[in-house]
C-alpha cells in the first residue's frame, strides 16, 4: 500500500479505495480523464432522472441556506458517477470547470482513482476525500464530500457532493451533503405507490420527521413497501405490521428506547400529474384495445401534448399519429379532407384523388381536434366510418376497410352541444369511450403545480434554472387563462432574462390576467425580442455566439425574432 504518509491519515474506505485505484492500473501522476457525455447525451441522462432532479430541488435551500457565500460547489452525480447537475459559487466554479466538475463529467474510480464520488459508489457510503487523499496528483487542489442516495429499496440512485478548494473545506459540508441525500431519500419513501402509512422512528419525539429519523411506508394491511437507510438498519427488529396493528394514528408511542409515530399517507391530490399518470394509463391501456378517447379541456391545458404522449406510448407508436385541427378545415371541404375523394370526384377536386385524413391514418391514431366544430353532416359521415371501420370516399362506391384508433379533443362542452342539438348525440357516445378531463391550471394543487413548473424549467433551460423563493406561491396565485401554453410562455421569457439561472422576481413578465391573455403573449414575445437583441449586440452581431449565450438553438432565435 503506497498511501502517502505526509496525507491525513486515511479511514478504511480510503484505503481501499486506493487499493482499488492501483488496481485499476491508474498512475498518480498522470491527468486524470473524466470522460465527458456529448450534450445531447447529457440531456438524455438529466432526462432520464430528472424525478431525482426535482427532488433534489426541493433539497436546494438546505444548500442555499448553508452556502451563504462560502466558495463551493454542489454536484449531483449518478449511479454512474456521471455529473448532472453543478451549482454553486462561480468564482470556484472557474476551477471546478478547469477540473472537470461540470456537468456531464464522470469521476467513476475506475477513471479517476479515489474521490468522493466514485468512492460514495462503491462504497455505498458517504466520504470526505481531502486534497492529497484523492489518487490523481490533478485532483489534490480540491476537497469533496459526498453521501450516497438510496432508493426507498436500498438500490444505488446516486451522490451528492461538495467540493470546494483543498484548504477551505470544512466538516460541515459532509454534513450537509447527507441532510440533502437524506431528505431525498424520504421524499422517495414517502411517494411510494401504494403506500397508506408513513412510519416515523426516531430516539426522541423531537428527533420524529427529522430527515435524520427512520422512515417506513407501508400498505394498507402492513406490508413493506419501502424504507430510508437509517429504518433500514432497524428493519431485521421490526415486525411494520405487529407495530401497525398496536400503534394509533397521530398519536406518539414509545417504541424500544425511542419513539414512533404514525401517520397516514395523505390521499395523493386529485391534480394534474397524479391524475395523469393514474387516468393517462387507463386510457392508454383502453386506447390500446380500440377505445375511442375523448379530451376535454380549456384552451391549452395540454389535450394535444396529451395525445402525442399517448401515441408515443402506445401498441400504435409505430404508425402514424394524423391530427386534424377540425375548426380549421374549410367548411366546404370537409369531407374530402375527411374521407377523401377520387380523381376528379368534383369540380375543383384534386385531379389525382386525395386520401384524406382517416385513410391516412391506417394502423395508426386520428386525432381529431376541436370536434365540436364539425358540420353536422360530416358528423353524420363520420360516425358511419367509426361504426363500420370503413371509409367510402366522395365519388367512390366500395368501402374501403381502415384500421385505426380515434382520440378527440375539445375545450366545449360537448354534452351541452348535444341537448341544444349541435352535436349528434350518437356519435358524442362513440367518441366518448372514456374521457379524460384535463383541470384548468388554476384547479392544481399547489404541489402538482410545482411539479409542472420545475418540469418546464428543466426543459426549456436547463438543470441550473429555478425560482427564487416565494416565486412558485406568486406563480401559483395566478389566474393562467392560457392554462400550460401561457405558464410555459411565461418561464420561457423569464429564464431567457435570468440567463439560465435563478429566476428573481424582476425576471417575471407582467402575469396574466382573463381579459389580457392576448395582449399579455405578445408582451412576452416582445421582452423576448428585446432581451435577444441585447444579447446580439453584446456578441457583435454574432448569432451563434448569441444563440449560444441564450441557450437556445441558431434556429429559434431567428424564429423568435421574427416574433415566433
Ligand atoms: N404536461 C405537459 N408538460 C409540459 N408541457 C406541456 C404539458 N401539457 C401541455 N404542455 C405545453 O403547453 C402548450 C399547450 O399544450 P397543448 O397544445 O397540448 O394544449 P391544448 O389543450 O391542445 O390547447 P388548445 O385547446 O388551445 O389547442 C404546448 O406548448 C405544450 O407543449
Amino acid at each position: 500500500m503506497t498511501y502517502p504518509a505526509s496525507t491525513p491519515q486515511p479511514g478504511e474506505r480510503l484505503l481501499r479505495s486506493w487499493q482499488r485505484s492501483q488496481t485499476f492500473g491508474l498512475q498518480r501522476g498522470h491527468q486524470a480523464d473524466p470522460c465527458c457525455l456529448s450534450p445531447a447525451e447529457l440531456r438524455r441522462r438529466q432526462q432520464r432522472h430528472r424525478h431525482l432532479l426535482t427532488l433534489l430541488q426541493r433539497a436546494m435551500p438546505l444548500f442555499e441556506q448553508w452556502q451563504q457565500g462560502r466558495p463551493c460547489r454542489l454536484l449531483f452525480a449518478d449511479a454512474d458517477g456521471t455529473i448532472l447537475l453543478s451549482t454553486g459559487d462561480n468564482h470556484f466554479g472557474d476551477r471546478a470547470r478547469r477540473l472537470a466538475l461540470a456537468t456531464g463529467a464522470s469521476w467513476h474510480e475506475q477513471t479517476m482513482g479515489t474521490n468522493a464520488i466514485g468512492t460514495a459508489l462503491l462504497e455505498q457510503q458517504e466520504i470526505s476525500v481531502l486534497g492529497e487523499q484523492h489518487y490523481m496528483h490533478a485532483n489534490a487542489a480540491i476537497s469533496c464530500s459526498a453521501s450516497p442516495v438510496l432508493s426507498p429499496t436500498g438500490e444505488l440512485l446516486g451522490v451528492i457532493n461538495i467540493s470546494s478548494e483543498a484548504g477551505e473545506h470544512s466538516a460541515d459540508m459532509l454534513l450537509t451533503a447527507r441532510l440533502m441525500s437524506l431528505s431525498m431519500e424520504n421524499a422517495l419513501v414517502s411517494e411510494q405507490q401504494d403506500a397508506c402509512w408513513l412510519l416515523s422512528l426516531a430516539s426522541d419525539a423531537a428527533g420524529l420527521q427529522q430527515p435524520w429519523s427512520a422512515l417506513i411506508a407501508l400498505r394498507e394491511d402492513g406490508q413493506l413497501l419501502g424504507a430510508n437507510r437509517r429504518a433500514r438498519q432497524w428493519l431485521p427488529k421490526l415486525d411494520p405490521a405487529a407495530l401497525l396493528a398496536r400503534l394509533r394514528q397521530g398519536e406518539l408511542t414509545p417504541w424500544g428506547d425511542g419513539m414512533a409515530l404514525l401517520s397516514r399517507r395523505p390521499a395523493p391530490a386529485r391534480s394534474r400529474p397524479v391524475a395523469e399518470n393514474a387516468t393517462e394509463a387507463a386510457g392508454l391501456k383502453l386506447l390500446n384495445h380500440g377505445v375511442p378517447l375523448l379530451l376535454q379541456g380549456e384552451t391549452g391545458t395540454g389535450k394535444d401534448h396529451t395525445v402525442r404522449r399517448l401515441h408515443k406510448q402506445s401498441r400504435r407508436a409505430q404508425g402514424p399519429l394524423v391530427a386534424v385541427n377540425c375548426g380549421a378545415l374549410p367548411t366546404e371541404l370537409v369531407e374530402a379532407e375527411l374521407f377523401g375523394h377520387a380523381p376528379g370526384a368534383f369540380t375543383g377536386s384534386h385531379k389525382a384523388g386525395r386520401t384524406g385524413y382517416i385513410r391516412a391514418a391506417h394502423q395508426g391514431i386520428l386525432f381529431l381536434d376541436e370536434i365540436g366544430e364539425l358540420p353536422l353532416a360530416a358528423q353524420t359521415r363520420l360516425l358511419r366510418v367509426l361504426q363500420e371501420k370503413a371509409v367510402v370516399p366522395l365519388g367512390c362506391h366500395e368501402p374501403e376497410p381502415v384500421d385505426f384508433c380515434v382520440v378527440a379533443a375539445s375545450h366545449k362542452d360537448l354534452e351541452a352541444m348535444v341537448r341544444d342539438g349541435r352535436f349528434r348525440e350518437d356519435l358524442y357516445f362513440r367518441l366518448n369511450g372514456y374521457k379524460l378531463t384535463l383541470p384548468p391550471l388554476r384547479d392544481y394543487a399547489r404541489s402538482a403545480f410545482e411539479t409542472l413548473v420545475e418540469r418546464l424549467l428543466l426543459e426549456l433551460h436547463g438543470e441550473h434554472c429555478r425560482l427564487a423563493a416565494g416565486l412558485m406561491d406568486t406563480l401559483h396565485a395566478s389566474s393562467w387563462p392560457g392554462n400550460i401554453r401561457q405558464l410555459r410562455q411565461v418561464l420561457e421569457v423569464a429564464g431567457i432574462l435570468a440567463d439560465g439561472g435563478v429566476i428573481e422576481a424582476g425576471h417575471l413578465p407582467e402575469l396574466p390576467t382573463p381579459a389580457r391573455t392576448q395582449e399579455a403573449v405578445q408582451d412576452l414575445k416582445s421582452a423576448t425580442e428585446r432581451q435577444i437583441r441585447k444579447v446580439l449586440d453584446d456578441c457583435n452581431g454574432n448569432v451563434s455566439e448569441a444563440a449560444r449565450r441564450l441557450g437556445i438553438s441558431r434556429t429559434t432565435l431567428y424564429a423568435r425574432l421574427k416574433g415566433g
